[in-house]
């Protein structure tokens, strides 16, 4: 027997309100535990929309509500018994602060952070003009003898990222989003997210923000690529799901895709 691991991907609306978007995660933490799930992964921004942040400099909003963020993570971890993985901003000592994922266990203890690399400066959007990118790659953690790989976002168009974590041994691709709403970007979400299951033959977790100018849709794809559960629009929700590393090792035996990949062949491209 593989390991198995109850997971929630949860869904809200996070605001400016900070205050406001930790009574709506202490609320959704609590329903995720009460159904059984022993990690739950919560969107990018759950801490607050700093891109709508107006009278006051960002950075101080940031020092002052980050520490707050990780405190709450910390105490419903222990209150709960169980893993978190969301996402805030984290103070960077510059103007801009890093777009940051954090994991926490049941002990209440900051395992690790992954500071987002692929800011999304894309359909006339500049997340750069108000975030400082993160330098290193994300990291793969161990939650219950499952390995979770971490990805932020914009960071799920980049199919070398998921198999980078994958190649380092995750069995889970976590994904944090807030996936803003626009021709077609819905059908680039959930291909996407689907798309990494299947090239990676891997469990991947989903949790998107409902803001207005978001898609939700949350979702947990097995490493067939088949939806196990989705959220759709919905404001706020909790979506469960069994992750079976027995499944994985099924389906990589019926497709063995990682194992024929075939890395010494060189592709020459015609001048
Ligand atoms: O703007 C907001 O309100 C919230 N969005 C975010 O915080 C982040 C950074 S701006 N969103 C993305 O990375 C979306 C990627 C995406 O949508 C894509 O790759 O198409």
């Amino acid at each position: 027997m593989n390991p198995s691991l109850s997971a929630a991907v949860v869904q809200l609306a996070p605001t400016v309100d900070a205050a406001a978007n930790r009574s709506l995660i202490t609320g959704l933490v609590a329903e995720a535990a009460a159904a059984g799930a022993r990690l739950a992964v919560l969107p990018e921004e759950a801490m607050l929309t700093a891109g709508e942040v107006k009278d006051e400099p960002v950075a101080d909003v940031v020092s002052r509500e980050w520490p707050l963020f990780v405190t709450l993570l910390s105490d419903l971890a222990i209150e709960h018994d169980i893993w978190l993985i969301a996402g805030g901003y984290e103070p960077s000592g510059q103007a801009r602060p890093y777009n940051t994922l954090v994991v926490l266990n049941p002990r209440g203890e900051v395992v690790t952070t992954y500071r987002k690399v692929h800011l999304y400066d894309a359909f006339s959007y500049r997340e750069s003009d108000y975030v400082v990118p993160g330098a290193e790659l994300p990291p793969v953690v161990m939650v219950e003898g499952v390995a979770i790989g971490l990805i932020n976002c914009y960071d799920i168009r980049f199919p070398e990222l998921a198999r980078d974590l994958v190649d380092r041994g995750a069995d889970v691709l976590s994904v944090s989003a807030a996936w803003v709403s626009g021709p077609a970007k819905e059908d680039h979400w959930t291909t996407l997210v689907r798309a990494r299951a299947i090239e990676n033959t891997c469990w991947v977790l989903a949790s998107g923000t409902s803001s207005a100018d978001c898609i939700g849709h949350s979702l947990a794809v097995d490493p067939l690529g088949t939806v196990r559960a989705g959220l759709g629009p919905v404001k706020t929700g909790v979506g469960l799901v069994q992750i079976s590393l027995d499944r994985t090792a099924e389906v990589r035996e019926s497709l063995p895709s990682l194992a024929n990949r075939r890395l010494s062949v060189t592709v020459e491209i015609p001048a």
